[in-house]
């Protein structure tokens, strides 16, 4: 094609490239640029823009894509984090701990078109404290970054993410390596938990934790300890309609988390508190923001 119009395609394909890349794996970053107040309007505006999904809010969904990409963190190896956004390549795109999080890197794609001098995973991360306070949780302190890797860059090893089928010892070993005790891994398990729901088709379990799946609060501690949980692998309240993970119910089977459901059920300021601090620090891990 030797004819201006094919000169024209070529340099629009290039612009594009350029902008936004091929695979969202090149990037303009230039995190002085970003209006942070601008994509937090954006993203508020995608939280709420389809309520025909699940419960009417895309919140959890972003919630659960921001802790996945920073939860392949190892304090041992230094590797896995918040930094790079491997979750856009393989083989951690098709974790199937990361089953539908395809939908969330998706609608992530359109704010990230928005403003291309944001790297992915500031605006991951961005995007889940902001759905954590648009629900009503506590207010999350988060500072931009973080880069971008690009595809072929090293990655953490799949497998990293913890198992809900598991208990105590699985709990441990994956909120220890990432450098958590005992108190933020309970804050960050059940404040995660009060929120969304549970697919078949993307985890085998399915259903809310609590009733009020868009908002954030100390509710699942609340109903850990007072309903009655029945099943395996997957626990049911007395009206079937509320689900337990094993990992959930771990929390009440070990006195050492006990003790902090108890708390947290008690005192929602304190809660608010504990998981605020424990998520921003996640948010940071494996970055060198500090
Ligand atoms: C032992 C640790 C954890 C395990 C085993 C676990 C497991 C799971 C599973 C199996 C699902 C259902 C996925 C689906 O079917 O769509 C889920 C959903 C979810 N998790 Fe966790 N999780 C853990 C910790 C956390 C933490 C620390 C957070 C955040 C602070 C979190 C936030 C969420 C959210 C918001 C959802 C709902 C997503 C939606 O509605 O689409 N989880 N988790």
């Amino acid at each position: 094609m030797g004819t201006a119009a094919g000169i024209i395609l070529w340099k629009t394909s290039v612009k594009a490239h350029a902008l936004f890349g091929i695979d969202g794996n090149e990037s303009i970053q230039k995190p002085e640029d970003v209006k942070w107040e601008d994509v937090r309007k954006d993203i508020v505006t995608l939280i709420e823009s389809n309520s025909d999904y699940d419960d009417g809010s895309y919140g959890p969904l972003l919630v659960r894509l921001a802790w996945h990409q920073c939860g392949t963190y190892c304090q041992y190896y230094k590797d896995g984090g918040s930094d790079g956004a491997t979750m856009r390549f393989k083989p951690e795109c098709s974790d199937d701990a990361n089953n539908g999080l395809d939908i969330a890197r998706s609608l992530m794609e359109g704010i990230r078109k928005k403003h291309p001098e944001a790297s992915y995973t500031d605006l991951w991360t961005y995007a889940g404290g902001v759905a954590i306070e648009e629900m009503g949780g506590p207010e999350i302190s988060w500072r931009p970054g973080r880069t971008d890797s690009k595809s072929g860059d090293t990655y953490p090893p799949v497998g990293r993410l913890p198992d809900g089928a598991r208990g105590e010892d699985h709990i441990r070993a994956v909120f220890y390596r990432l450098g958590f005790g005992d108190e933020e891994i309970v804050a960050l398990i059940g404040g995660g938990h009060a929120l969304g729901r549970c697919h078949n088709e993307r985890s085998g379990f399915h259903g809310p934790w609590t009733f009020a799946p868009t908002t954030f609060s100390n509710e699942f501690f609340r109903l850990l300890l007072e309903e009655k949980w029945n099943g395996n692998p997957q626990f049911e309240d007395s009206t079937g309609e509320l689900v337990m993970l094993p990992t959930d119910i771990a929390l009440i089977q070990t006195p050492d988390f006990k003790k902090f459901v108890v708390k947290f059920a008690k005192d929602e300021a304190y809660f608010f508190q504990v998981f605020s601090k424990a998520w921003t620090e996640l948010m940071e891990l494996g970055t060198n923001i500090k």
